[in-house]
Order: C-alpha cells, then sequence, then structure tokens
C-alpha cells in the first residue's frame, strides 16, 4: 500500500538525517529563524476563496508531472498571480520534493510556505521549521490522536500553523476534537487514490464556522471552483491543474476569478428527467425541485430518487463528472417534515420560500436559502434577521403563489441586498435580461424557473441559452 511504503520510507530517511544533523542542531536553527509568516492573516477576507498554489514536480499517482520546473520562478509567480500561500514539497523518493526548494522559496517570496510532507516525527518539525517554513501538514491517516495532537502543539509551540488533512468524516471529528484551526479536506483517497469530490460538501457541514476550510486535490475546472464557493471553503490547494498548465497566469486567474466573481446558476422546478440532464449538460450549479403543491411545478418527494435514476448523468456517472447539488423547495411545511424529506429524498439545501421565521430555519438540517421579498428599503432589515441562520438569502418577487411567478423583482433593492450579502436573485430571468441582471444586481447566483419554459414546460433550448448568456456575461464583467 502506497501510505505504508511512503511512511516506511520516510522513516529509513529520518534515521539516516538524525545521524547526519542530530535534533539539537535542527533546534537550533529553528530558533534562529526570524518569526514566521502569518499564516490565518493569509486567508482574510474570510468569504474568499484564496489559493494555495503547491510547487510539484510529480506525485505517485500522477507519476512525472513538470520534472523541469523551477522550483523559485514558479512561486514567484505563483505570488504574482495572487496565491496566498506556497505549499512545497520535501519528499524527494515519490514527489521529487527538496527542502531546498523550501528554503529558496522562503527566501524568494513574501507568503507564507508551507511544508508538505510525511510528518510523523518532533525531528520534522523542528526541520521544517530550520528551513523556513511558516506551516506543516499533518495527514490524520497516519497519526493516532496523541501524535496529531503533539505534533500539532509542537508546531504551535513554535509559532507555526499546521495544516490538518483529513479523508472522512471520523478524520476530520478527529482533527476539530485535536484542536486543528486549518483543515484540509482531501477528496483523494491516499490509500486507492480515488477521487470522492463530494467529500468536501459530506464534510463542510460539521466543521465549525472559526476553522479555515482547504479543498485539496483534482481542482481543475470552472465547476470545480464554483462548487467550492458554495461549500464556503476558505482556500484551494492546488498543484497538479497548475503545474501541467501551459499558461500557469491564465490558469490561476481561472481558478481564483472562477472560485470568488462567477455567478451559481440553480435550474428551478424541474420535473423531467430530459431536463435534469440538460440542465447538467448547459453547467448548471444547482437543481430545483418544487414541493409546494398548489405550483404546477409540483414534484411529490418520494418521485425524486426515480427521477433522478431516469437521468442519464446520474445512471451513469462518468468519471470525474460532478453532478450538481440539490435544492428542494418549500412553502410554510412543518420543519420535521422538510428535514424527513431532505433525508429520503437525498437534499443538499432547502428553499425555504414562505413565512418561516429565522427562529425555523435552525431547526433545518440542512444549509438553507431563504426567499426573501423586498418591497421597499425599509424591508432590508431582514438581511440582518437571517443572515446567521440560513446559508444564503434569495430575493424573489413578491406575490400571492410565493414564487414561480416569471415576474422581476426590483433590482435596485436586490443590488443593495447584494452588497450586504450573497444573495441568489429569482424573479422573471431570461435569456433576454439575464445579462442585464447580472450587470446591475451582482449576485452571487441566479434562480430560474418559468423563464426557461415553453408552455409550462421546461425547454432544454432555453436552459442552453440561460447558461450560455450566464457565462458569457461573466466573461464580458470580466473584461470591464
Ligand atoms: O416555481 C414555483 O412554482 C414556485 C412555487 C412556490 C415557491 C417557489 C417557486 N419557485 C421559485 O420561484 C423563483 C423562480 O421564479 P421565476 O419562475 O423564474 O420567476 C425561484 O426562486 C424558484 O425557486
Amino acid at each position: 500500500m502506497f501510505l505504508d511504503k511512503i511512511v516506511n520510507q520516510t522513516r529509513l530517511d529520518l534515521a539516516q538525517r538524525k545521524i547526519e544533523h542530530p535534533i539539537e542542531e535542527l533546534q537550533r536553527l529553528a530558533f534562529e529563524q526570524s518569526s514566521p509568516r502569518d499564516v490565518l492573516e493569509a486567508f482574510e477576507p474570510r468569504d474568499q476563496v484564496h489559493l494555495i498554489a503547491e510547487v510539484k514536480r510529480a506525485s505517485p499517482s500522477k507519476g512525472l508531472l513538470a520534472p523541469d520546473l523551477d522550483p523559485v520562478a514558479t512561486a514567484l509567480l505563483y505570488e504574482q498571480h495572487g496565491a496566498a500561500m506556497i505549499s512545497v514539497l520535501t519528499e524527494p523518493h515519490f514527489f521529487l520534493g527538496s527542502p531546498e526548494y523550501l528554503t529558496a522559496i522562503k527566501h524568494a517570496v513574501s507568503i507564507p510556505v508551507l511544508r508538505k510532507d510525511f510528518i510523523i516525527d518532533d525531528y520534522q518539525v523542528y526541520e521544517a521549521r530550520a528551513w523556513g517554513a511558516d506551516a506543516i501538514l499533518l495527514i490524520c491517516a497516519i497519526l493516532d490522536d496523541e501524535q496529531l495532537r503533539h505534533l500539532l502543539h509542537l508546531a504551535h509551540s513554535l509559532r507555526m500553523r499546521a495544516l490538518v488533512e483529513v479523508h472522512s468524516r471520523a478524520e476530520a471529528q478527529r482533527a476539530v476534537d485535536a484542536g486543528a484551526m486549518i483543515i484540509g479536506v482531501n477528496s483523494r483517497d491516499l490509500v486507492t487514490f480515488k477521487m470522492n469530490p463530494y467529500l468536501i460538501r459530506e464534510i463542510r457541514q460539521m466543521l465549525p464556522a472559526n476553522r479555515i476550510i482547504v479543498a485539496e486535490s483534482g481542482i481543475h475546472s470552472p465547476a470545480d471552483v464554483r462548487r467550492l464557493a458554495r461549500y464556503d471553503v476558505q482556500a484551494m490547494l492546488v498543484g497538479e491543474s497548475l503545474v501541467v498548465s501551459p499558461d500557469m497566469p491564465g490558469q490561476i486567474r481561472m481558478l481564483l476569478h472562477g472560485a470568488n466573481r462567477t455567478t451559481q446558476v440553480k435550474i428551478c422546478g424541474l420535473r423531467d428527467a430530459e431536463h435534469i440532464d440538460a440542465a447538467i449538460e448547459a453547467g448548471a450549479d444547482m437543481l430545483g425541485f418544487i414541493f409546494h403543491a398548489p405550483s404546477q411545478r409540483y414534484i411529490a418527494p418520494e418521485r425524486i430518487p426515480s427521477l433522478l435514476a431516469a437521468s442519464n448523468h446520474y445512471a451513469h456517472i462518468d468519471e470525474g463528472q460532478v453532478l450538481p447539488d440539490l435544492v428542494g423547495v418549500f412553502v410554510n411545511k412543518e420543519a420535521a417534515y422538510i428535514n424527513d424529506v431532505a433525508e429520503q429524498a437525498g437534499l443538499h439545501y432547502i428553499q425555504l420560500h414562505g413565512t418561516e421565521t429565522p427562529e425555523f430555519c435552525q431547526q433545518i438540517k440542512r444549509p438553507v436559502i431563504k426567499a426573501l421579498s423586498l418591497t421597499d428599503k425599509a424591508d432590508l432589515h431582514q438581511l440582518a434577521d437571517y443572515q446567521a441562520v440560513t446559508w444564503r438569502l434569495l430575493i424573489d418577487t413578491p406575490t400571492p403563489e410565493w414564487g414561480g411567478s416569471g415576474r422581476t423583482s426590483d433590482w435596485d433593492l436586490a443590488y443593495r441586498a447584494a452588497q450586504q450579502e450573497k444573495i441568489l436573485l429569482a424573479g422573471g430571468l431570461t435569456v433576454g435580461n439575464v445579462a442585464d441582471a447580472i450587470q446591475q444586481v451582482h449576485p452571487w447566483g441566479l434562480d430560474v424557473s418559468s423563464g426557461v419554459e415553453t408552455d409550462k414546460r421546461k425547454d432544454v433550448q432555453k436552459i442552453h441559452a440561460f447558461l450560455q448568456q450566464v457565462r458569457q456575461s461573466e466573461k464580458d464583467v470580466a473584461l470591464k
């Protein structure tokens, strides 16, 4: 098994280094270093997704990635284009890393530097500090609870920070219990090398809000980074997609822009597998189902599993394809009922579209999108009332049927709301007006239903045209 192999090799190397350089020498060098750079500050503001860019020449899962990479030039380029921190592999056999890279990079850049290695011993923590590291990686899978706490404490005593890496819910709990402030969720299983892109969604909710969450592995595309923005992570650790890119600055721009500046799209009111497939193919981020019986778009919650099974994309999940998040829309239903449906139908978010109070939102066991209707400026106070107890707020047009009216909301008020919170804009959006909506409101996300319908049924062409228009408009906004 790879992990055992690498840890065994690490132990052998370590024994040799301990003979060549006694720990006292490392400790002296560690204490001689100037203070580490402030890692927590690198992840401010916390509502943005920051980039930890990795200097990586090879990996056991992918082999040689960029054997001729110039570590210092690469790190400088990362910094110049907006990375918040540099991760440097120091493991020599499997990742072609080196301590010399770390030290040289630390001298060249002015942002914090992480030692990425298989750390199992105090000696390596002193080494990291002696080489100039501001932070170290601690991998839960190779440490027991006592070792994890001890190494974390040792790193803190040297005023370094630790990125504590987890691969499961159980490890995430161990990291939290050990007091980790920076938790990395690695989607790649270290034993099988298989990717589980959904791990971050699964684990995110159980992690306390005051921790810095880092998504690791398999981050390549605009859709990948839009997902990270949905899971409210503070950083993405990216190596492969940067070092193999023929245009590193362009790739960094895409990652940072995609995570922080692009618009999330929810296609709502889906009832047919063909439209689910169309929404996925068009690049929708969220799929919405209306569980409000008076609506023409109503679907019975118990039909959701068979509806998804009938979709080609759900029936045959392609390697690497990541399916959208599922949102259930409810109007003034009991909390217990909503929680049951969320469980049965496998919903990821709950949209409350009625008069549900902030207290009610707290009873829901999924992140909540609360729809608000704003009629004048005074209504903006609702944002503060709901902000702490919801995941996102949605601004929709006030109508007697609650939603799905096809009528646009007051975009001036929506703009004011978007200045305060990450909002989803809904109500009367169409391919014809969505570019203006993005330009005028700057919403975090868009929610459309009737605008992608013809004769009250979803329309495949309109779904594609809508998504195309959104992606084009973001490009236009980015170029301005
Ligand atoms: O779409 C419905 O029928 C619906 C019914 C009850 C509550 C919410 C509903 N839909 C939400 O309304 C907006 C979409 O509006 P539009 O059709 O694009 O004007 C969106 O938030 C839906 O989730």
